[in-house]
């Protein structure tokens, strides 16, 4: 396996730019997901690594080695790169055992133990080598998918959405098990993804794209915890954003004094607490306006008094009615973003003397 690193890659489709300066470094054996609202750029930047297109600017590295850019391209096929697509991809006129063989060079294709290996690695039973890819559910597709990704020990291995035609509990249990195979091999691994929880806990590190542009590489508890940006902080979970004054790494806002996060000078900011944050008992300071009952926790709506709307998680056990009252009190600190100063209106230039 091998690291992955992109340098300053730009792309553009026609005058339209898609990846801008993109800089992004994957350690060997690790694996990044690939964050981003539709049409930010995270297929293009994925075809790109794999060789199906080619960047307008910047550099790809596969191990140290220059695949894309810099006057040099090497073809898709011999970059030693596993591809597991959105939905499975298997070839449906071979069996589960011929589409992970065709992962493997020629004399090892019928190599029953190896092909039971490949399949165990991904949490299948051997029982299931001789099926159609028709007779398996969506996730044990998505299992030989990477079974056959794996096959040949790539250099590394490239997923593009592959949880997201499961329903919800089938995505868990393959989520896990695709983990659990990359770990297992030393993968190293890019994951596309537009669903913050998955990419939190699936990745070592989650590389946020905006625009066609990297907003933040961080580990999954960094970025939640500490994100960049107010939107980054919206993006990767639910955030409860106050406004306030700042003033010796405190803050004065509608929830009481909140100690800040990080260093941060005096002077008007926004705060960002998360929902699971919010303490809440009986007694006056803000109206339940919604429950929404999980299970294992649920979601409270809360009107402030100034009117702002925030949500608190909390324990299932002991809800709120809607319409009550509550006080909220705040565990933990506060993530502080100054706010600029607004500019002053230009001042008119004072006419020429005569
Ligand atoms: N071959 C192409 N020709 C022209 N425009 C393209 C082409 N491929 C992608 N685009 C445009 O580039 C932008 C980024 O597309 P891309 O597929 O990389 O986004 P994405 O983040 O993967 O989105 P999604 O999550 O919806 O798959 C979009 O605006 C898309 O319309």
């Amino acid at each position: 396996m091998s690291a992955l690193t992109v340098t300053g890659l730009a792309k553009s489709y026609g005058r339209t730019p898609v990846l801008t300066g993109v800089d992004l470094h994957v350690p060997t054996g690790t694996t990044t997901a690939l964050l981003g609202p539709s049409g930010c750029g995270k297929t293009t930047l994925l075809r790109i690594v794999a060789g199906f297109d080619d960047p307008d600017a910047g550099t790809v590295e596969l191990g140290g080695r220059v695949v894309s850019g810099a006057g040099r391209t090497v073809p898709a096929r011999r970059r030693g790169i596993g591809f597991v697509p959105q939905e499975g991809g298997l070839f449906p006129h071979l069996s589960v055992a011929g589409n992970v063989a065709f992962g493997l060079p020629r004399r090892l294709r019928r190599d029953r133990v190896r092909i039971a290996g490949l399949l165990a690695l991904v949490g299948l039973d051997a029982a299931l080598a001789g099926r159609a890819p028709h007779q398996l559910s969506g996730g044990q597709q998505q299992r030989v998918a990477l079974a056959r990704a794996l096959a040949p020990e790539p250099s590394l291995v490239l997923l593009d959405e592959p949880f997201s035609s499961l329903d919800a509990a089938l995505r868990e249990d393959t989520r896990r098990a695709v983990v659990e195979a990359l770990r297992a091999t030393g993968a190293t691994a890019v994951l596309v993804t537009h669903d913050q929880a998955e990419a939190l806990s699936t990745a070592d590190q989650v590389a946020v794209l905006r625009g066609g542009t990297l907003a933040q590489l961080a580990d999954p508890r960094t970025l939640y915890r500490d994100p960049r940006d107010l939107d980054v902080a919206a993006f990767v979970g639910e955030a409860v954003v106050l406004d306030g004054v700042a003033a010796g790494g405190r803050v004065a806002s509608e929830l009481g004094e909140l100690v800040l996060a990080r260093p941060c000078p005096d002077g008007p900011v926004r705060v960002l607490l998360r929902p699971e944050q919010l303490r809440l008992t009986t007694g006056p300071g803000a109206r339940v306006r919604d429950v929404d009952f999980y299970g294992h926790d649920a979601r409270v709506e809360l009107e402030l008094p100034s009117g702002r709307r925030v949500s608190a998680r909390t324990e299932g056990a002991d809800l709120p009615l809607r319409g009550a009252e509550v006080t909220v009190t705040v565990q933990g600190t506060a993530v502080p973003f100054p706010v600029p100063p607004v500019a002053p209106p230009p001042v008119p230039r004072a006419p020429a003397a005569a």
